[in-house]
Parts: structure tokens; sequence; C-alpha cells
């Protein structure tokens, strides 16, 4: 059943849908969909809603668009493109009325697969019109809003190393050679991890600290958390050989239970990181400069409770949400 329905289907004599949809001709399969997506705002318009295309030039330009768009009070701001698209635009939705929603048009689409919006437009046009909105936390690091996680050690190497490199252009094979080599030959580094009174000293691959569960569409390493639960899920990957890396990454591709038995999983509301060596991060996918190794000054995660509004499909996984719709 339909818990909430959007504005657009309301009863007559409320008020359109006001929405932006702020598209990235760049993303993964832009190209190929052009002509779909302005049948998808025309049909929009027709079901009442007042919707205005509009494309990004280059880098930047979603956050810029997205921050007008909540100026002028927009009730949505509907983001085409990618996992990268959507991280620009909630930097400046969070806190505000405007709510997300998209169209899914990157190389992974990892939020539209993580709350079941259809990775085809006419499906996900759908679930603009028909889906519920809820609110759901947001997690912040060095004064940056993510929706999904944040990545230190192997997947930061990865995200820097592929950024504005021609292998990017291979899309996910492009990722999974980059992936595959750090994977190998990336040693460990020593962090020291604060949750208020715990303490976590670690020799880490990776640390991932998740606002969702899924990690690059496949993946689950923060597979407890809960996007409206005011806390942020943390999973430190613990040092292995090369051979027992291959056996857990195993584990983590086939989500067996036995996966817990290589990493520290915790939760928190604020995390406080150092490394004894800068190491890569990345937020939502996209490069993050590096740790602190400063104990006076640590890498500092905190969470902001309820500060997105997102339009997701009428029935979303239970385990993701512990909160009723609006
Ligand atoms: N017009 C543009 N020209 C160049 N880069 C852009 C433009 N618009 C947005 N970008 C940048 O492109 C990057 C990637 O975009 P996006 O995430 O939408 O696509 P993707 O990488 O194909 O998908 P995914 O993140 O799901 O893998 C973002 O960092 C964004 O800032």
């Amino acid at each position: 059943m339909q818990e909430t329905t959007n504005k657009a289907n309301s009863s007559p004599g409320q008020q359109r849908t006001k929405a932006i949809l702020i598209a990235n001709p760049t993303s993964g399969s832009y190209i190929f969909h052009e002509h779909q997506i302005k049948h998808i705002v025309s049909g929009l318009k027709k079901q009442g809603w007042q919707a205005e295309l509009k494309l990004t030039q280059a880098g930047g330009d979603a956050k810029r668009l997205a921050r007008e768009a909540v100026q002028q009070n927009m009730d949505v701001v509907i983001a085409i493109g990618g996992d990268g698209t959507i991280h620009e635009v909630i930097q400046e939705l969070a806190g505000s009325e405007t709510a997300l929603g998209v169209l899914p048009s990157g190389t992974v689409n990892v939020w539209a697969r993580e709350v079941g919006i259809p990775l085809d437009l006419n499906g996900a046009s759908n679930v603009l019109l028909n889906g519920q909105t809820r609110r759901i936390d947001l997690g912040k690091i060095q004064g940056r809003y993510f929706l999904l996680m944040v990545g230190m050690g192997v997947d930061g190497e990865v995200t820097q190393a592929v950024e504005k490199k021609p292998v990017k252009r291979l899309g996910v094979i492009g990722y999974l050679l980059v992936a595959a080599w750090w994977g190998a030959r990336y040693p460990a580094f020593r962090t020291t991890i604060s949750l208020g009174e715990r303490e976590i000293k670690a020799n880490a691959l990776q640390v991932i600290i998740g606002n969702t569960q899924l990690y690059g569409g496949a993946l689950k390493y923060t597979w407890q958390a809960k996007c409206d639960d005011g806390l942020l899920d943390l999973c430190v990957v613990r040092r292995q050989s090369l051979l027992r890396r291959g056996a857990m990454l195993i584990d983590f591709l086939l989500r067996h239970p036995k996966r817990h038995q290589w990493v520290r999983y915790e939760t928190g509301e604020t995390i406080k990181i150092t490394t004894h060596e800068p190491v890569a991060i990345q937020v939502d996918g996209e490069p993050l400069g590096h740790t602190s190794t400063s104990e006076a000054e640590p890498t500092l995660l905190s969470v902001e409770p309820q500060a997105l509004k997102v339009i997701v499909p009428a029935t979303v996984p239970k385990d993701l949400f512990s909160r009723q719709p609006l």
C-alpha cells in the first residue's frame, strides 16, 4: 500500500508541485536517454507539475542550481545523473523543505539501487509521481554532507587514482581494474578511532562509515545501517594477507554472515579518526583529501538527523528505515 503520496497526486485545489530537474549530461547513460528525459519532463507537466530541466556545464553547477532551487522554495530537486550529482545537490538541500528526487543515469547509481528506484527512467519517473516522501539523516565530514558513505584506505586511493584519468571513461570496468590493483597491493594503515567513550586501535585496510548500507552497487560493509536512526555505522576492515583478502571479498560479495569475522563493527553519532600517515578519503564516491594525523584535530564525522527529504518508492527495503513515513 502506498504510504504517502506526493503533492502532485493530491486532491484538486492543492498547490502544484514545483520541481527543478538538474541533469549532468556527462553522467553514465545520459546521452542515450536525452529524448526520454524531455518526454518525462512533459509527462510531469501533464500531471500538473511545474517542472523545468536545467543542464550542468561543469562540476559544481548542480550544487549552484540546487541552491537556487531551495531559495525559490521548490518542492523537489530531481537529480538526473549518478551519485556524484546527488552528492552535489544534497549539499544545498540539507536542512531545507526541498525534497530530493532521482532519475538515475549514472554509472553505478548506488542510492537508486539502495532504495529500489528503478534504473529505467520511466519506472523512476513513476516513483516521483507515486512514491512516498521520507526524511532521512545525512552524514557530515569536514563540512561536507554525505548521503551514502565515507571510505578511507583502499577505496579512497581508488577514487583518487581514477579521478580525471582516462581509465574513468571505462566506467565500472575502469574502477574494477584500479580496485583490483590497489586491493592486492595496498598496505594496512594504523588508525585510532573514537566513538564517544569507546576507542578502537586497528591496522586497517579500509574504514567505511555508512549512513546507508550498499557500497559500490554490490557489497554491504555497513549492512546494519538505517538511514533515519540518527547514527552512523562504522566498519573497520582489518589487515589481511593477500590470500585472506580474496576470501574476505568473497564473504562480502555473498553477504555471508561470517563476514563479521573480518571487521570491527560499531555505531555512533560522532566518530573521530586519526591515522599515522595521511590516508586517502572518498565521500559518496568522490575524492576528499586525506585523513588527519593529528590527535588534537582528528578527522571528524557526525550525523545530522532528519536533514534531508527524499522521494522514494512506495515500498522501500524495511531494514533500511527505522521510522514511519512523513
Ligand atoms: N557538465 C558537467 N561536466 C563535467 N563534469 C560534471 C558535469 N556535471 C557534473 N559533473 C561532475 O561529474 C561527476 C560524476 O557525475 P555523476 O555521479 O552524475 O555520474 P557518474 O560518475 O556516471 O555516476 P555514479 O556516481 O553513479 O558512478 C560529479 O563529480 C559531478 O560534479
